[in-house]
């Protein structure tokens, strides 16, 4: 189990650059296996969860060569599905959550799919349903064995269908996206998710050949083709990290230019982070967060009640930065609900800054209240472990601003999402030091 050591209560400086994105990554990554051609994918973040993603390719076969930093080719012209019904794919298979991306893709050009239950955060139930309801409107059969956990599903031929999904999810969407897309005839996904990355996804694969409009919409039309070919790809920066080093800038009143961030495609974050008080401001494609040598005030709603955060699929709030808000929300002036309606154990982590002397009401599962400190009290040190890779994040910015050394463990939550993160900290000022 690894630990960072991080001295608490210095301001940091500079510029700091986005990684590419995670969740984006894992959807990319796993439409390779549409394809025989080559698919070169570039700025690929080098964290744990990707890393596993593309070891789980090569597993499968995929033909892989790095050209630089963050820069893969990748071409699925000999595929291995022997490796799909090996003890070793049962293991690698469900080391994250985004291997379940996989099944759509195999299920379309090679007429199965399966997978084990997946990893990934252990924030709530993560069901798998839409997944699989969507691949058997296209014609897919489905098993699943109870005892092991192990999902599949079969189809000599897709067919297109019209599905209204039960719930937006993104790893489903892209999945039956990624299915449909080889599917005989017409398609009609109502209720997709449609946040940036599915954006990118699809726009990927519309430059691979096939017909997808719609995007960006939450009612998408594929029109099936009979193969796609290769393409080459970007991946946007992550937009969960902006949102982190935007919170880390305002908890630690530090000045930091946040590089390169694709504003257009951050929706309502910078929004969100203003309701705070924080000053987020555009210079170009970079984000400029002032020193808030004051601290920052919440607003409340127009009538004066007291301001409610909350998650909702695309467009609205990602639940993916919600911890960061709340512990942002420790050192503001003013009072705010956070609701995190979407999963149901990602807010247990507030008993970690309880710990540190934070004003934290967990009124249930879904919500806590937060009263602010205005930075009148320092939260104190502690000795933490990272329950999940945005409660790590969050225990990290609070262990920052914090007065005195910290300690948290587990710290391989965190390399799940962000890239050396503790180098990357070090170059703006963080007292960070990895212990193993
Ligand atoms: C690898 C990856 O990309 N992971 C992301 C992906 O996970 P993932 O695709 O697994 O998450 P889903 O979008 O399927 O759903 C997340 C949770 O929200 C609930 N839900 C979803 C849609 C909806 O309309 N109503 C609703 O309540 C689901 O029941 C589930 O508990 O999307 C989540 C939601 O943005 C993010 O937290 C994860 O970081
Ligand atoms: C919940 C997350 O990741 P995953 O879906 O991979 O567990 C996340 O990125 O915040």
């Amino acid at each position: 189990m690894g630990t960072f050591k991080i001295e608490g209560g210095h301001k940091l400086k500079g510029s700091i650059t986005p990684q590419g994105a995670k969740n984006e990554a894992l959807q990319i990554l796993c439409a390779v296996l549409l394809t025989p051609e080559k698919v070169v994918i570039s700025n690929i973040p080098d964290i744990v969860d990707v890393n596993k993603l593309i070891n789980l390719l090569e597993n499968f076969g995929v033909k892989i060569q790095k050209n630089g930093q963050g820069s893969y080719t990748f071409q699925a012209d000999d595929v291995n599905l022997e490796y799909l019904e090996s003890e070793r794919f049962k293991v690698d298979g469900s080391g994250l959550r985004g291997s379940i991306m996989i099944v759509g893709p195999l299920l379309a050009r090679f007429g199965k799919g399966y997978i084990p239950k997946p990893g990934g955060d252990k924030i709530g139930r993560r069901r798998l349903d839409t997944h699989f309801e969507g691949f058997m409107k296209l014609g897919a059969k489905f098993r699943f064995n109870k005892e092991d956990h192990f999902y599949g599903v079969e189809a000599k031929t897709l067919k297109g269908a019209y599905m209204l999904l039960d719930e937006a999810s993104v790893t489903g969407t892209a999945n039956i996206v990624m299915a449909a897309v080889l599917a005989e005839g017409k398609t009609t996904i109502y209720n997709a998710a449609c946040e940036p990355y599915l954006q990118q996804l699809c726009k990927m694969l519309n430059r691979m050949g096939a017909k997808i409009t719609g995007v960006g919409s939450n009612m998408l039309h594929i029109e099936g083709v009979k193969e796609l070919g290769g393409t080459s790809h970007r991946m946007l920066p992550d937009m969960i990290e902006i949102g982190s080093w935007i919170g880390l800038a305002a908890m630690t009143k530090s000045e930091l230019t946040i590089k390169g961030v694709s504003w257009d495609d951050l929706g309502v974050i910078p929004s969100v982070f203003r309701k705070l008080g924080i000053t987020v401001e555009r210079q170009g494609d970079d984000i400029h967060i002032p020193e808030h040598k004051d601290g920052y005030n919440v607003q409340s709603f127009i009538d004066g009640s007291i301001l409610t955060i909350s998650d909702a699929p695309w467009p609205g709030f990602t639940p993916d930065l919600l911890s960061i808000i709340l512990v942002v929300a420790t050192q503001a002036n003013g009072s705010l609900l956070i609701h995190q309606k979407m999963f149901e154990s990602r807010l247990f982590f507030v008993d970690k800054l309880i710990d540190m002397g934070a004003k934290i009401i967990l009124c249930d599962p879904h919500r806590a209240t937060v009263i602010g400190h205005d930075f009148k009290s320092d939260l104190q040190a502690t000795t933490m472990t990272s329950p999940d890779i945005r409660a790590g994040v969050s225990l990290l910015i609070a262990a920052l601003s914090a007065k005195g050394t910290s300690t948290i463990h587990n710290i391989e939550q965190i390399d799940r999402g962000y890239e050396r993160i503790d180098e990357r900290l070090q170059a703006i000022g963080a007292k960070i030091i990895r212990v193993d």
